[in-house]
């Protein structure tokens, strides 16, 4: 039986997971948490009981999170948003060791999104349309955009063959912002009560628009998506991975 162990089982997710392992028919092997509790916080510890790592933390804890992996030479699932460019390359370089799921969002409707999102983008000129992406989550969230939206405006840059970065970001517009600069990509965040997540990509020319709107209802559907990244990841080489890899669509 693949035993899988939690990071921040003591989190939204992490206790969500901890009842997807076993209803995977997976065998939890424990899991941390940050304040302890009943919980202890040794990453390296529970690596080494682990044949799998899930991480649903904080950005902080990663590094932490990816040594542990790499010691025991375990697959990491990581679905933590709000990573810097340095943590990115860091999982980056762990994936040439050690197979490595990493994906801002475990849905599957949000993995077609993505795919439906680049194909979109490459046939909608930008000079045209411009791309406009809106998130509203739970008051309890600490990162934005949300690492979905990042995701989304990354598949629309790559649809347009360039980076988000050359692109150019539009985020969060307040004040006298001046008109919008053609081809970049724009974002907005709502935070409000209990939404557990919901996202809109939004493609406007002056003549027309086409969104794309994924709603979560449940946050166990990311917990079930991570847990069978985990069981996948268990007999794949090391790699880094997405959750396009887990469902065939790559
Ligand atoms: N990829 C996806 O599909 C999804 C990703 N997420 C992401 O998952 C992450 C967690 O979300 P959520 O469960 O709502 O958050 P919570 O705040 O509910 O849980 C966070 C967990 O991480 C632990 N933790 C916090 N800081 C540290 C630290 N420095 N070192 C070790 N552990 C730490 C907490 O422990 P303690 O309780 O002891 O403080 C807790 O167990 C976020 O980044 C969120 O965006 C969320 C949903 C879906
Ligand atoms: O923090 C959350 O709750 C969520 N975080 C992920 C993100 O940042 O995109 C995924 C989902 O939207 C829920």
């Amino acid at each position: 039986m693949t035993r899988i162990g939690i990071l921040g089982i003591s989190g939204r997710m992490g206790r969500l997971l901890a009842e997807e392992v076993t209803a995977a028919g997976a065998a939890l092997a424990g899991g941390t948490a940050h304040r302890g509790g009943q919980w202890p916080s040794d990453p390296q510890a529970l690596a080494r009981v682990s044949d799998a790592l899930i991480d649903f933390t904080t950005a902080a804890a990663v590094e932490p999170h990816i040594r542990a992996a790499l010691e025991a030479r375990k697959p990491l699932i990581l679905g933590t948003t709000g990573l810097t460019p340095a943590q990115e390359t860091a999982l980056a370089e762990a994936g040439r060791e050690i197979p490595v799921v990493y994906a801002a969002n475990f849905s599957p409707g949000v993995n077609l999104i993505l795919a439906v999102a680049e194909r979109l983008a490459a046939s909608l000129p930008a000079e045209s349309y411009d791309a406009e992406i809106v998130e509203t989550h739970h008051r309890q969230k600490i990162d934005a955009p949300s690492g979905t939206a990042v995701a989304l405006g990354r598949a629309v840059a790559a649809g347009r063959g360039t980076t988000l970065e050359e692109a150019g970001i539009e985020s969060g517009r307040d004040g006298h912002t001046g008109p919008r600069k053609t081809g970049a990509i724009g974002f907005a965040a709502l935070r409000a009560g209990q939404v557990v997540g919901e996202h809109t990509l939004l493609f406007a020319s002056g003549s027309e628009h086409i969104a794309l709107t994924h709603r979560s209802f449940d946050r166990r559907v990311y917990a079930t998506g991570a847990v069978r990244a985990a069981l996948w990841a268990v007999n794949q080489p090391p790699g880094l991975y997405g959750m396009k890899h887990v469902l065939g669509m790559a």
